[in-house]
């Protein structure tokens, strides 16, 4: 009989605040020993050498549309938890839309659960929606199990979704906060966004610019003001999805300053791409809120290092190689980015090797903060007791990323043909080997 499950050897760790030599032993699911310095005694049913890699907390993405049940054929949980392992997650929140039925009430949330219970390889967690409609049962959802509640301040996309007006979102507010949970909010202003794409389409004026001009940064600030007041008015925690300029997180930390308890978040895309993408990969780059120009890019790695960016998530929002074509009109298509197998990718090249990001950053957006911020126990760093969810990376090695090397449903996204320097060899989670050098390890194989 062996002493542990797993034990991996000669690796470096890295967690949020700390970077050290060390041997690990996995036993039940849980990193049971964590050897600093010293061999670690003991053998292990499978012995994994991680000599010359980096052992980091399995990055949480807080922010999927994996679209099952109801729109399976855009992606699927079978197919976005692989991608997920295959980029180093161990963990993901599941949005209530693009899925059908949305996860409004109890009884969707099951439907998803049993699903993600069968084909998930990773964490599923779910959030819940806040719709017009829906405030009755946010309570009940909460009690189910829900990690918080997701509203759409702007048209959605998904004619099941309706987005919350002022009345919903004050009320449903004050409700998510009489049981202490949380919104998270799709920031974007519906009269600016609508009026302005109204004026341009009738104007002809439909290029990728066009769109990116219909949809400005201050819409995302004018509805995360408004987002703001209603936190503070009700005392709802707020969690701010896709920031895509820092001129929007700096509003948010100025709420946190004053004592609002709020978040924010902006997603591998707004460090990494810009609209000179979205002019050339038409609408494998669209998105919303749409790709920024480099000045705020590089104002968004600024805020990054100073703390001012509670977390990094992927917004994988998928769809179908048709609807992702773009020919001369950048208002149609849908907007959504195939993302999640690249977010670790994105932040190791652009962000470690680019810009000097410390790898403890990259933890602590990617796995502490997620896990904290939503309170996901035992999850986002290694050390004894905490659940054995962890990613083993080559920082040195390179690729460059191929359509078939993706294990989306559709096997696109904008990062196809981007060289990476930093790469995920091995996802363990709750102690299995899920991913390793380029396959998906299940039960079957
Ligand atoms: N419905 C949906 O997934 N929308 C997402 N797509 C996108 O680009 N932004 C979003 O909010
Ligand atoms: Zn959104
Ligand atoms: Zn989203």
């Amino acid at each position: 009989m062996s002493t542990y499950d797993v034990i991996i050897r000669n690796g470096q760790v890295v967690n949020s605040d700390s970077k050290f030599q060390a041997d690990i032993a996995i036993k039940g699911g849980k990193i049971q020993r964590v050897s600093v310095d010293q061999p670690l005694e003991g053998t292990a049913d499978k012995e994994i050498d991680a000599k010359g890699l980096h052992i980091m907390p399995g990055v949480i993405d807080t922010h999927v549309h994996f679209n099952e049940p109801g729109r399976a054929e855009w992606e699927g949980l079978a197919t976005g938890s692989r991608s997920l392992a295959a980029g180093g997650a161990t963990a993901f929140f599941d949005m209530p839309l693009n899925s059908t039925p949305p996860v409004i009430n109890k009884e969707n949330l099951q439907a998803k659960s049993n699903l993600a219970d069968q084909k998930s390889v990773v964490n599923p967690y779910y959030w819940g929606g806040l719709v017009p409609e829906n405030i009755a049962e946010l309570k009940d959802l909460h009690e189910n199990g829900v990690i918080g509640f997701k509203a759409f301040m702007s048209p959605s996309g998904i004619d099941d979704f309706n987005n919350a007006d002022d009345e919903t979102l004050y009320k449903g507010m004050t409700e998510i906060a009489s049981f202490d949970s949380i919104l998270a909010v799709h920031a974007e202003s519906t009269v600016i966004c609508d009026q302005l794409a109204k004026e341009k389409i009738s104007q002809g004026k439909t290029s990728a610019r066009d769109f990116v001009e219909s949809r400005p940064i201050i819409s995302e600030i004018e509805a995360v003001r408004r987002i703001i007041s209603y936190a503070e008015a009700t005392g709802c925690k707020l969690h701010v999805v896709h920031a895509s300029s820092r001129k929007v997180t700096d509003l948010i930390n100025e709420a946190k300053n004053k004592g609002v308890n709020a978040s924010v978040e902006t997603c591998a895309h707004y460090l990494a791409l810009t609209v000179k993408d979205l002019e050339k990969k038409g609408g494998l780059a669209k998105c919303a809120p749409p790709l920024r120009d480099s000045d705020e890019v590089e104002e968004l790695w600024v805020a990054l290092a100073n703390g001012e960016i509670d977390m990094i998530a992927s917004d994988h929002s998928p769809a179908p190689a048709s609807m992702k074509t773009v020919t001369d009109n950048y208002f149609e298509g849908w907007g959504g980015i195939s993302g999640a197998q690249s977010t670790l990718n994105v932040l190791l090249t652009e962000g470690y090797h680019k810009r000097n990001l410390p790898l403890e950053k990259i933890v602590e957006v990617t796995a502490v903060n997620p896990a904290k911020r939503f309170g996901v126990e035992n999850k986002g760093t290694i050390a004894e007791g905490y659940d054995a969810d962890i990613t083993l990376v080559n920082l040195e090695e390179s690729f460059e990323l191929k359509a078939e090397d993706l294990f989306y449903r559709h096997q696109h996204s904008p990062y196809v043909g981007k060289t990476f320097k930093g790469n995920v060899k091995t996802t363990i989670v709750n102690g299995n080997v899920v991913y390793d050098n380029g396959k998906i390890i299940t039960d079957e194989n």
